[in-house]
């Protein structure tokens, strides 16, 4: 029997007002895929993660995650899912290690917490700031505690928003890793970025978004159609117009 896709989504909108932030979305992420999201500011990318992560409403349509409907067989789709999304707040009086101490409680990670928490601590270079409160992380170290507590109970499907967002590049290959070896384990990553390369060198497929739509869906050899990923974006999504600014010179 093949397993359900990691993430299915069908006919997702998603409106502010009169703004249409995501148009009627169908998209499907198998099982076991490292899949790129990547689109302009303001394209829907983090509020289409959002309603995968079951944190906002879809207006219409449906999310399942590993054959689980968020909104029918919620808890099933929550316990499967590990997310970070941007905004995320964390509690700031804590310590990196009682964060993910406390993560391992609520998702009853039971006796591997402690390695568990020491290896994505370590691998994350969070274990040298092991006794700092989470509010004097920097931006970069927010980011690293956000990604351990999203892994923390080895969920299946990892949905992460701009992951690599603020983070050093030393940081960003252990990250890569990290999330490469989840994947060769049979994890599944669904992630936003706005650094092509990183889609490139990481993901498998990947999904190119404007204007709450996905214009392109494919391998990335596919999508980059023979050039690369930052060229098939600046073609579909178009450049910002250029003109010679006089009070610049
Ligand atoms: N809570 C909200 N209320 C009103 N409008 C919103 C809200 N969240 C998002 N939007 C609008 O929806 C559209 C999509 O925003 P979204 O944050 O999903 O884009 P994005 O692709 O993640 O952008 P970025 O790359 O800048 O993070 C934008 O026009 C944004 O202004």
């Amino acid at each position: 029997m093949t397993p359900s896709p990691a993430v299915q989504l069908s006919g997702l909108s998603k409106h502010f007002g009169d703004r249409v932030a995501v148009d009627t979305i169908d998209l499907c992420v198998p099982a076991g895929m490292f899949f790129g999201l990547v689109g302009p500011n303001g394209a829907g990318k983090s509020t289409l993660l959002a309603m995968i992560a079951g944190l906002l409403a879809p207006d219409t349509g449906c999310v399942e995650i590993a054959g689980f409907d968020t909104r029918q067989r919620r808890e099933q789709a929550l316990e499967v899912m590990g997310i970070m999304l941007d905004g995320f707040s964390l509690p700031e009086r804590l310590t990196g290690s009682e964060l993910l101490e406390y993560t391992a409680r609520l998702r009853g990670v039971g006796g591997a917490s402690r390695e568990r928490a020491r290896d994505l601590l370590e691998i994350l270079e969070l274990d040298r700031a092991r006794s700092t409160l989470i509010v004097d992380y920097s931006t970069g170290m927010r980011k690293k505690i956000g990604l351990a507590v999203a892994m923390m109970h080895r969920p299946r499907v990892l949905v992460l928003d701009e992951p690599f967002e603020a983070i050093d590049p030393a940081s960003a290959w252990a990250i890569e890793t990290l999330l490469g070896q989840y994947v060769d384990g049979g994890g599944t990553v669904l992630l936003s970025s706005h650094i092509m390369d990183v889609i490139e060198r990481t993901c498998e497929r990947v999904a190119v978004m404007n204007d709450g739509r996905i214009l392109a869906e494919g391998t990335i050899d596919e999508v980059s159609a023979g050039g690369t990923l930052a060229e098939t974006f600046m073609r579909l999504i178009g450049v910002p117009p250029q003109r010679d600014i006089a009070w610049l010179r």
